[in-house]
């Protein structure tokens, strides 16, 4: 029987995010601060003896053909022409649409588990360009370090970021992406800053353009700004739903996410700067 490889999935967080210009076409030029976390899902991969792509344990929500991993592996499979075919399963942990980056980082997982199983010796570029025609965080993941990001998330710099624990709460409210971006409220004229200056400033002068509008939409995740605020400064995650915090020690995450996980959906994860699926393909 063929040998399982089980690969992870990490969570981002974002620790900045401007948003300096809509563009033409109506997308957002953004600067952002990615930093991967030791939270994740699982994907698990079998090589099949035909050329089927097949999803066995999927997301409820999310039609088969629709889904991220799906598609990531067959975008892979077109693009390098080939016929081999793979089982997938998806052991989610990570909610969806939360601002943690899941199903981006689930593709990322795909095209390089993939690109290691069949043997396409594709380069982290190539298949970073290939990611971005997923969605522009799949990137970050496929280059897997925390990193600066400008254009749409794809134009990638690697940087090392401290390393706290993380309190991440899920406020338990589904945000539209699109919807934040066409609010006529939403800050879109920040003016861009070098990477330079915003490593030097810190987290304590780090926020995101996003929050205001998403706190007016989303009286719950306002809600959980503020609770979580009590404690340390809170942000929202890219457009939400999450917002986190960063503490010191784990202890003192483990104590507000133990009175968090009362209300809300908690994680403590810890930042990381190198990815665990490098880690675990030894690239
Ligand atoms: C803003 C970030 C930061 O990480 O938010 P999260 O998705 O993580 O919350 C991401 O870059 C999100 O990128 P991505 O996940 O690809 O966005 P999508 O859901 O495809 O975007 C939905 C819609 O939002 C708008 N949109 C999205 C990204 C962007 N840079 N400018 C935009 O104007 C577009 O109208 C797009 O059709
Ligand atoms: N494998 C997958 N995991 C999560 N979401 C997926 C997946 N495949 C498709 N999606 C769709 O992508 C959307 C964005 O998911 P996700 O990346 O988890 O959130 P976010 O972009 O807010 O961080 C989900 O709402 C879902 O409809």
């Amino acid at each position: 029987m063929a040998k399982t490889l089980h690969l992870p999935a990490p969570a981002k967080l974002n620790r900045l995010l401007h948003i300096t210009r809509r563009r033409d076409d109506g997308y957002h030029e953004l600067q952002t601060l990615f930093q991967l976390v030791d939270i994740g899902d699982t994907i698990s991969f079998i090589p099949r003896d035909d050329n089927r792509i097949v999803l066995n344990e999927g997301i409820d929500d999310v039609a088969h053909e629709d889904n991220l991993v799906v598609r990531a592996a067959r975008l892979l499979q077109t693009a390098t022409e080939n016929s081999h075919g793979v089982s997938l399963s998806i052991e989610k942990r990570l909610p969806m649409g939360g601002g943690l980056g899941g199903g981006s980082s689930n593709a990322a997982t795909v095209l390089l588990g993939l690109n290691h199983l069949w043997q396409m010796n594709l380069s982290i570029d190539q298949l970073a360009a290939l990611g971005l025609q997923l969605g522009a965080d799949v990137p970050v993941f496929v280059k897997g370090h925390s990193a600066w990001a400008e254009g749409v998330g794809e134009k990638l710099t690697s940087v090392t970021l401290d390393a706290p624990w993380f309190v991440i709460i899920h406020p338990g409210v589904s945000v539209s992406t699109a919807a934040v971006f066409q609010d006529p409220e939403l800050t879109r004229n920040t003016p861009p800053i070098t990477m330079a200056r915003a490593l030097q400033g810190g987290a304590s002068t780090w926020r995101n353009d996003c929050e205001a509008v998403v706190k007016k939409r989303y009286s719950p995740i306002a809600a959980a700004l503020d609770w979580l605020n009590c404690f340390a400064p809170s942000q929202l995650t890219g457009t939400g739903a999450c917002v986190f915090a960063a503490f010191e020690t784990h202890e003192a995450a483990k104590q507000i996410a133990r009175d968090a996980s009362q209300h809300w959906p908690t994680w403590v994860a810890k930042g990381l700067n190198r990815s665990p699926l490098h880690d675990a393909l030894g690239g």
